[in-house]
């Protein structure tokens, strides 16, 4: 596999302006992005996310650390490198309000250096693809934001950028409309064999559409792994037990201490333990503490997870695995 961006070793901090505090937003993140491929960066609030994407596609520079694109450092030959890098960033759509749909990406193809009638015929291929044909006299600030969205993305492609960064893609749009976006940007990366990294809240959109997650928690990077991956690791190991009746005091101690993350509710007849473990061996751990006071065991199911549980687990540190890597 081609290695289309590399990031090696960033580091940025910000000092705040009236406290003279400083905040490292970034401290030493490295991942690899190959080319074709959907990657997720992923975070909880204030993790690094933005700070990242800036500093890739060159608005912040950061203090260390090297950023490759395309094979060419971005700190060395700056513009050949960002020639290669296209952003849709949240809160800025790098659109003309007040020019058409089909102005706009008259304006941006230009940019090109293909013939008038190759841009046309692109020009009208990604109209229709993003479903924006019959609004392309529109000015741009009468559509709506998924509307809006979806040309900011459009855009992005005509520049014939080999990796896109989005920011949010989906924030805000109706079901709908995410729904659309996403299926568009899988087709753009079938099709074009372009790189997108998506940073998201959206953990749906995540699980449907990147293949790769990178999740960066206080400026570090704490898993890179593929979404398959995670889903089936994270699958495996989560079972809830229903018990036929309630644990003591020493069962629950003992649970404590081994499983400090388990779930345990309890009624007057049933009670039920919700368990991750670590390794699949770790069952028979919980059948020693069960059998301390015969405690019988009605049912165990296999708890399906969904990427957003994985996460969350993840940057709680609820897992022995939170540093997995790419194979
Ligand atoms: N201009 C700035 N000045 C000072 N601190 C900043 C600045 N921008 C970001 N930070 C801080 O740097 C850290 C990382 O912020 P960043 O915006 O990169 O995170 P994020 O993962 O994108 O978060 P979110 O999901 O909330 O957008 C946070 O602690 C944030 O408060």
């Amino acid at each position: 596999m081609e290695t289309i961006l590399e990031v090696n070793q960033l580091r940025k901090t910000y000092k705040k302006r009236k406290t003279k505090e400083v905040v490292q937003a970034v401290n030493g993140i490295s991942f690899k992005v190959n080319r074709g491929e959907i990657l997720g960066l992923l975070g909880p609030n204030g993790a690094g996310k933005t700070t990242t994407i800036k500093m890739i596609c060159g608005l912040l520079t950061p203090d260390d650390g090297a950023i490759v694109i395309n094979g060419v450092d971005q700190h060395k030959k700056r513009l050949k490198a960002l020639r290669h890098i296209s952003a849709v960033l949240e809160g800025n759509r790098n659109l003309y309000w007040r020019l058409s749909v089909l102005e706009n990406l008259e304006y941006f193809a230009g940019n090109r250096g293909s013939s008038r009638k190759e841009v046309a015929a692109i020009i009208d291929d990604l109209l229709i693809k993003f479903k924006l044909k019959e609004k392309e006299n529109e000015l741009v600030n009468r559509l709506s934001r998924g509307m809006q969205q979806k040309l900011a993305i459009a855009v992005a492609m005509l520049a014939e950028s080999e990796v896109i960064l989005l920011d949010e893609p989906t924030l805000g749009l109706d079901v709908e409309t995410g729904y659309e976006v996403r299926e568009i940007l899988k087709a753009i990366v079938r099709q074009y064999n372009r790189t997108i990294i998506i940073s998201s809240h959206d953990m749906d959109v995540i699980q449907d559409i990147c293949e790769r997650t990178v999740i960066i928690n206080q400026g570090n990077v704490v898993t890179d792994d593929r979404v398959e991956n995670l889903l089936k690791l994270f699958e495996v190991r989560s079972y809830a037990v229903t018990l036929g009746n309630q644990l003591d005091e020493q069962q629950k101690q003992l649970l404590t201490e081994k499983f400090p993350f388990h779930l345990y509710t309890e009624d007057s007849l049933q009670s039920t333990l919700e368990i991750d473990l670590a390794k699949s061996d770790e069952i028979y751990d919980l059948f020693d503490i069960l059998k301390l006071a015969s405690t019988p065991v009605e049912a165990i199911d296999r708890k399906s997870v969904n990427f957003e549980q994985i996460f969350m687990k993840i940057v709680k540190g609820e897992t022995s695995h939170a540093l997995t890597q790419s194979s």
